[in-house]
């Protein structure tokens, strides 16, 4: 009997109206797509994202204090999660926000982020499912376009997912602080 606990009792990010039928009816039985729930801390959430970079636990309540933070900029961002139905916890992460333009006719572009997949469970086509579930989002929003960068070694799998390759990424980071975390 799965022991996942059902989006109506979650406090989620978002409506889950907004994510794509078509995505969640092509995943195994087993996997549940949803948005990132405020207990989510407690099914592993930075465990998973840890398969994408070094990653410091801030602690329950920052992460928390988080997740309201960017959920009060309303319309902006929506993290997702992949949820494994029988131990309730999470096996893929992502998250697009909206960038709002004066250009383009005062159009929105997504940005896709932190896309992360447990390691046991990488290459079943979850990956590409939750690329599949933020891109919904993003042209749902009405983004004329969704970006993201990623290293080389990744640029397959953003093909297999539609992505075409375009431009340089460029970075600066700002100088060196003790309570910052490491340079990635
Ligand atoms: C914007 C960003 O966040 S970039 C950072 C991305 N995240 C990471 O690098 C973290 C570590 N890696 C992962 O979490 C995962 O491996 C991901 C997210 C990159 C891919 O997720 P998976 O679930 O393993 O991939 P999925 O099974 O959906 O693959 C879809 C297709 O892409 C292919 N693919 C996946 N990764 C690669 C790769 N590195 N090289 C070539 N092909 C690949 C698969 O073979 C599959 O092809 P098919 O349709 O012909 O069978």
């Amino acid at each position: 009997m799965p022991s996942y606990t059902p989006d109506n009792k979650l406090d989620l990010f978002f409506s889950t109206d907004l994510i794509s039928q078509e995505v969640r009816s092509q995943l195994h039985p087993d996997v549940h797509l949803r948005p990132l729930a405020s207990s989510d801390y407690h099914r592993g959430h930075l465990d998973v994202l840890s398969v994408l970079t070094v990653v410091s636990d801030p602690g329950e309540s920052e992460w928390v204090a988080q997740f309201n933070r960017m959920k009060s900029a309303p319309s902006t961002y929506y993290p997702i999660v992949l949820v494994d139905k029988n131990s309730d916890k999470i096996i893929g992460a992502g998250c697009v926000f909206i960038e709002r333009k004066f250009l383009r006719g005062l159009g929105s572009v997504g940005h896709i982020e932190d896309i992360a997949v447990d390691k046991n469970q990488q290459g079943k086509k979850l990956g590409l499912r939750i690329i599949q579930a933020l891109t919904y989002v993003s042209e749902n929003s009405g983004c004329y376009k969704t970006i993201l960068n990623c290293s080389d070694a990744n640029i397959p799998f953003y093909q297999k997912c539609g992505f075409e390759r375009k431009e340089n990424e460029m970075a600066k980071y700002a100088p060196e602080r003790k309570s910052q975390s490491p340079r990635l």
